[in-house]
């Protein structure tokens, strides 16, 4: 396996990418001590690729052309050509080099990205849920409901900073409390199981209230996460229920992760939905939820929960990346090209 040993620096200016399902992020580091340069964002579907696009939204913003890109992708980074998740393009490393003129291409996970952005968060980059404390250079957890329920983790190790991302949005999720198991049993299972982003995502919302509103004896039927935030905000009984349910299950999963890589500097909430259910996360119960893992409560209480308010985590984290990469420890392993060779690690 090979890292980033970036003693060099990258050949700036460095274009960083955050490629969502809808839209697509760009910004500029212009070099190791420049400030993030934000481009904008583009509707994925209004472009016929990523070259097409940077193009149109960075190429008018800058006079120096970008030499190195560093973008990050929902999914997996496999071979030449990475399929998007949600949305028609696929990313070819080698074709952006050719049409863009570029030195080298990095894809990294969106997550992974997420968790680059988690050491330099200071301000009203982040909101604290609860009490708790970071302890500098400990391990950190970055938890995100959107579309699906991305999960990263930041260990510290060596002096350096490692993300490690995975699947720890599918872990299982059971019920706990005596209201859990009145819903559970009406919860549409899929794959014969619970997993945390069946419930803990934009899809997941509206199942979740589905079974809410069987286990209340109501017809009411909400199709899309939206308006499940908009009905709680007019104190529907079914989307305030389901609402509470969802922030103590994240809460419950955010607490496990800690556990599972002790994570004392910190747990941060990012997604599309965190946003919109902000009320539910600081009422008590998310918290709660998160702090209740006997024999380890005192642990518990001493780990802190975050919100994130920057608008663009993945981002913050490609350009902290960019800036200073031997502060960090990247897998590069099939995940980098360079102008000079076909497949630079693969
Ligand atoms: N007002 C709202 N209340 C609740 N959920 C919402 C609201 N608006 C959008 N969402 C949900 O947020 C999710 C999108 O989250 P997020 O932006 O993290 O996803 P993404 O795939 O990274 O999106 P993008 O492609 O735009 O980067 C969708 O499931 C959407 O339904």
């Amino acid at each position: 396996m090979s890292f980033s040993d970036h003693s060099k620096s990258f050949a700036y200016p460095v274009l960083v990418a955050d490629i969502g399902g809808t839209n697509a992020r760009f910004a500029l580091v212009d070099h190791a001590n420049a400030p993030t340069r934000m481009c904008g964002k583009t509707a994925t579907a209004g472009h016929s690729d990523i070259s097409s696009a940077v193009r149109q939204v960075v190429l008018p913003e800058t006079e120096i052309k970008p030499r190195t890109a560093i973008i990050a992708v929902a999914g997996p980074v496999t071979g030449d050509a990475i399929p998007l998740t949600n949305a028609a393009w696929v990313i070819e490393p080698l074709k952006m080099i050719a049409d863009l003129g570029l030195d080298e291409v990095i894809v990294l996970n969106d997550f992974e990205a997420q968790a680059l952005a988690l050491p330099g968060y200071s301000g009203t980059d982040v909101e604290q849920v609860g009490k708790g404390a970071v302890r500098k250079d400990s391990a950190k957890f970055v938890l995100g409901p959107g579309t699906g329920l991305g999960a990263a983790a930041m260990i510290f190790a060596s002096d350096t900073w490692v993300p490690v991302p995975g699947e720890g949005g599918h872990v299982e999720l059971g019920p706990v409390t005596r209201e859990d198991m009145d819903i559970w049993p009406h919860i549409e299972q899929v794959g014969g199981r619970i997993g945390a982003e069946q419930l803990l995502s934009g899809t997941g919302l509206p199942r979740l209230a589905r079974a809410v509103a069987v286990w209340m004896n109501a017809e009411r039927r909400f199709e899309t996460p939206a308006s499940i935030t908009q009905a709680a905000d007019g104190n529907d009984p079914i989307a305030v229920k389901t609402l509470e349910v969802f922030a103590r299950c994240l809460g419950r999963v955010a607490g496990d992760f800690a556990l599972t890589v002790l994570a004392r500097g910190g747990v941060y909430l990012t997604g599309g939905i965190t946003p919109r259910i902000t009320r539910f996360l600081t009422d008590d119960g998310f918290r709660a939820a998160f702090e209740a893992k006997a024999p380890h409560e005192t642990l518990m209480a001493k780990i802190p929960t975050f919100i994130v308010r920057h608008p663009d985590p993945a981002l913050e984290g490609l350009a902290s990346f960019a800036r200073s990469p031997d502060t960090f420890a990247v897998d590069m392993h099939g995940r980098q090209w360079t102008s000079g060779r076909v497949a630079a690690t693969g």
